[in-house]
């Protein structure tokens, strides 16, 4: 049985398309990172989960509770931060602790006591003399010390300093090892990073690509500019074609951008992105010779591929456009 899964779950606000046909597969006991740009559509997906939003169509389970027919059964298994957590004002810390201990059947004063000692929260303050930071760790001691079978945290780090998120993600794994599994979106890539062990990617609605996170161990990616200003701009033979790609090159492609770069005529620059799978002895001799060949590439950067490369090849592709499919590293 699968923690979470939905089925083609779709919602639409009147013209907005929010979930389309999305599906996901949620393993029991790991953590899981949902990433997407501003407005794919991660909050109402999760808020989807916990009947807070009715879907369109689709079909959903949480814990193998359906979430149109057994909404109070999903809500008993899951422990839920908001992306906009927002408690009573006027009550004190240790008081909205000791009621969402109370409300929740997995709640536990003790364990949420204990989550806010370790986050450094002073419990004894109303929430309205809180800052930001304070009442998102208030939240966080609500739900870290809840020990649902799912606990759902939508954006969990936002407006917390590092030392902070650092203690964040301790506990997030802790949940993992008691056996909860953990969903965590967030735009951090390093927090899904050092914390997720499958991680799924949404764009306007839908799930893109989902991977292990130890599956990309062994992969590199290189972005580079690619300036017009200094020699021919276009691909040299060999990455035109994935035919004639190297073994070691899993992924190409050259994106115009102009984000990045501002050129010293005012063109677009265009950036080029690799996957290198492998050991860097086989690749950085060829891409030494890539760039001794080939002028108008420089500010080569070559990083550990996290989940950000994937990332970046699902958003620099149109809408209507396939994305190539992922290539996992063969070994
Ligand atoms: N209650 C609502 N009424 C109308 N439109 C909504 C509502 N909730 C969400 N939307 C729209 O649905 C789309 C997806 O929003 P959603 O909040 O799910 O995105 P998100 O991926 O969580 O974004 P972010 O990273 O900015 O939090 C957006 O276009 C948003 O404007």
């Amino acid at each position: 049985m699968w923690a979470i899964e939905t089925n083609r779950l779709s919602k639409r606000f009147g013209e907005v398309h929010s979930l389309v046909d999305c599906n996901l597969q949620v393993p029991q006991g790991i953590v899981f990172g949902l990433l997407g740009p501003n407005g794919a559509g991660k909050s109402t997906l999760l808020r989807s989960l916990l009947g807070f939003v009715r879907p369109t169509s689709g079909q959903g389970a949480v814990c193998g509770y359906n979430i149109l027919h057994h909404s109070l059964q999903v809500r008993q298994q899951v422990a839920y931060l908001p992306g906009d957590a927002r408690l009573y004002r006027s009550m004190r810390g240790s008081r909205i602790l000791e009621m969402f201990a109370e409300l929740h059947p997995c709640g536990s004063l003790l364990r949420s006591q204990a989550v806010a000692q370790r986050l450094d929260l002073d419990v004894s303050r109303r929430v309205a003399f809180m800052s930001t930071g304070m009442r998102q760790k208030l939240a966080l001691a609500i739900v870290l010390g809840n020990r649902a079978p799912v606990v759902i945290l939508d954006e969990p780090t936002a407006n917390l300093d590092p030392a902070v998120t650092a203690s964040v993600l301790d506990l997030v794994r802790e949940a993992r090892s008691h056996g909860q599994t953990v969903v965590l979106s967030s735009h951090i890539f390093s927090d899904i990073d050092s914390t997720c062990d499958e991680a799924a990617i949404m764009r306007s609605g839908s799930i893109v690509a989902q991977h292990r996170l130890d599956e990309l161990a062994s992969l590199h990616s290189v972005q580079a500019l690619v300036s017009k200003h200094n020699g021919p701009a276009e691909l040299p033979l060999s990455l035109r074609d994935e035919a004639t790609y190297p073994p070691f090159v899993k992924f190409c492609q050259l994106v115009t951008t102009t984000r990045n770069a501002p050129q010293p005529n005012g063109e677009p620059a265009a950036k080029l992105l690799l996957q290198l799978n492998g050991s860097g002895r086989d690749w950085l001799p060829w891409l030494a010779d890539l760039q001794a060949n080939w002028p108008a590439l420089c500010e080569l950067k070559i990083e550990r591929a996290g989940i950000r490369s994937i990332y970046d090849r699902h958003l620099s592709t149109p809408t209507n456009q396939a994305v190539p499919p992922v290539q996992e590293p063969s070994n």
